[in-house]
């Protein structure tokens, strides 16, 4: 940890600064007042609410205070708005955000760049000091954003050592709820784990936000949805000692399933019959083996496919939302009350014949009669692997696949297995609309395993919509491989534990641009572990 120390440039008096070209820049006379600072003061050490002039501190859900007319002098602020906007922007998009970042501020020379940064971590950091009660470090750390149309940045807490309050000022023109860009603050349960939006702030013209980041400061820049109007703001932290946190919280794997019986019948029923000939299973396993990859089109038969769309449109099925924001946001359908024809889709995924026609197209070992398995034939066994701890055994855990390379998709080469068990699969029926996505989180278990996804409903999706599901190589940004949502085309990807995978946020194109009614999608998604 850095030394801490107050400033030398600690001033209890005026702040006018002159520069070069005689422009002069103020922070709101407010700060200055003494009255006001102890009223602050008072209020985050209480923990409530205050308000008094352009200042204001609210603690819930979380501590954050704002300031508005930041920067007295507003030709300053264009200014520097006008500065920020000549410098380089990259485009950076992830699980998480979608945005346009600028050039290092730390050591830009400009003018209007420095002077503002002077302001805030010299004179704003010691105001910030003193109503907090915490010594903040000098460490320069801002950056510029530039949030347009379907830009945004998910549900995230801000917490990374040293970081101890997060500000932004906003540098907006006049802004409205229906632009979309508000930041969200959510509230959180037990776990430390986000719930809902509780407060949506808009931003606003030279009014800086500032808050604590703590193990419950998650909050999200809702997505842009103006295509008219530039949502920039500089941001960054004031470092110091960082508030306790609890360990994070790891959720329950979900419970994985042997399979279920069944003859073949059911495949000859519902598979395209392409897909049925060993001559063409042994050319796509081939591929697999190469690529670790597959994509299979028209896999469900024309009539089973038309029945499936059709049933993916009842009232009936119940859609749940999934959450935590931090992690995902989508809906799956409720299995209790799904109609037959889905019922039936969902027992193919998770049938014998399946496995074993998952085994003769990819290679691996999901059934005892794949070739080259030497495994006893687990039938009988169902629904005895819950979560992660049923599938410990004995067994040595040696790599029995007949998969050349014992390779997933990876940019690695490591090759330990799940403990030997029977194999077991996970599903899920999903709708994908406006707004949702999936983030990558510690909380999944990093371990070799086979995913399937068949995409229905998404004629005419487009890849500027999202949705998309993309493998990463672990603690790197490096993506491995993009699947695309297309129209009954089964999707296979073998990962393994380096390999983590997201769906993009669907963001407002998908609403705009698309013919109606596509406002969302469905898939299939099931995950077999040998
Ligand atoms: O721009 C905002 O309102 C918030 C930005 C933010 O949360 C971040 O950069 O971490
Ligand atoms: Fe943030």
């Amino acid at each position: 940890m850095s030394t801490k120390r107050r400033s030398s440039d600690t001033r209890k008096g005026k702040s006018v600064k002159k520069s070069k070209d005689g422009e002069v820049a103020d922070l709101s006379s407010d700060l200055e007042d003494e009255v006001i600072r102890n009223g602050m003061k008072e209020s985050w050490r209480k923990k409530t609410s205050f308000s008094h002039g352009s200042l204001q501190l609210d603690c819930e859900p979380f501590p954050h205070g704002v300031v508005r007319n930041f920067v007295q002098n507003q030709s300053f602020v264009e200014n520097l708005r006008d500065e920020l906007l000549q410098l380089n922007f990259h485009s950076k998009s992830n699980d998480l955000y979608k945005f346009q970042q600028s050039d290092d501020l730390k050591k830009r020379k400009e003018h209007h760049i420095s002077h503002i940064r002077s302001l805030l971590f010299n004179q704003f950091r010691s105001w910030l000091s003193e109503v907090l009660g915490v010594e903040l470090e000098t460490t320069v750390d801002i950056s510029c954003a530039k949030y347009e149309h379907t830009d945004v940045l998910l549900c995230h807490d801000d917490e990374l050592e040293g970081r101890r309050v997060a500000f932004i000022l906003y540098l907006v023109p006049p802004w409205d709820l229906s632009d979309g860009g508000t930041l969200d603050l959510y509230n959180t349960d037990e776990h430390y784990e986000p719930v809902s939006i509780v407060k949506s702030l808009l931003p606003c013209w030279n009014t800086l936000l500032f808050f604590e980041v703590s193990p419950v400061s998650f909050h999200q820049v809702s997505e842009v949805l103006t295509d008219e109007k530039c949502r920039l703001s500089l941001s960054g932290w004031f470092h110091g000692p960082s508030l306790p946190r609890p360990q994070r919280y790891t959720e329950p794997s979900a419970p994985r399933h042997t399979h279920t019986l069944t003859d073949e019948s059911v495949l000859f029923e519902w598979v395209n019959e392409t897909y049925m000939d060993p001559l063409y299973q042994a050319q796509v396993q081939q591929e697999f083996e190469d690529t670790s990859e597959i994509r299979l089109p028209n896999f469900l038969q024309e009539e089973k496919y038309k029945q499936v769309i059709e049933a993916l449109r009842l009232a009936e099925i119940q859609w749940e939302r999934r959450g935590p924001p931090n992690k995902r946001c989508y809906t799956r359908a409720q299995l209790q009350n799904l109609p037959s024809c889905l019922k039936e889709c969902w027992d193919l995924f998770s049938s014998e014949a399946f496995f074993l026609l998952l085994s003769n197209l990819t290679g691996l070992s999901l059934h005892a009669l794949a070739a080259g398995d030497d495994e006893s034939d687990s039938e009988g066994q169902e629904e005895q692997n819950e979560g992660q701890e049923g599938q410990s055994s004995t067994d040595d855990g040696e790599d029995k696949r007949n998969n050349p390379d014992g390779q997933g998709l990876s940019s690695t080469s490591s090759t330990e297995k799940k403990t030997k068990g029977p194999p077991v699969c996970v599903g899920e029926l999903r709708r994908w609309s406006h707004g949702d996505y999936t983030l990558l989180h510690d909380s999944v278990k990093r371990e070799f395993a086979l995913d399937l996804l068949l995409h229905l409903g998404c004629t005419g999706w487009k890849a500027e919509f999202g949705g998309f599901t993309s493998y990463i190589a672990h603690d790197e940004d490096e993506e491995l491989l993009t699947v695309y949502p297309e129209e009954n085309s089964l999707a296979l990807v073998y990962r393994d534990k380096e390999t983590l995978k997201f769906v993009k946020h669907v963001n407002d194109n998908s609403v705009q641009e698309s013919q109606q009614p596509l406002t969302h999608f469905y898939d299939f998604s099931f995950t077999y572990y040998e």
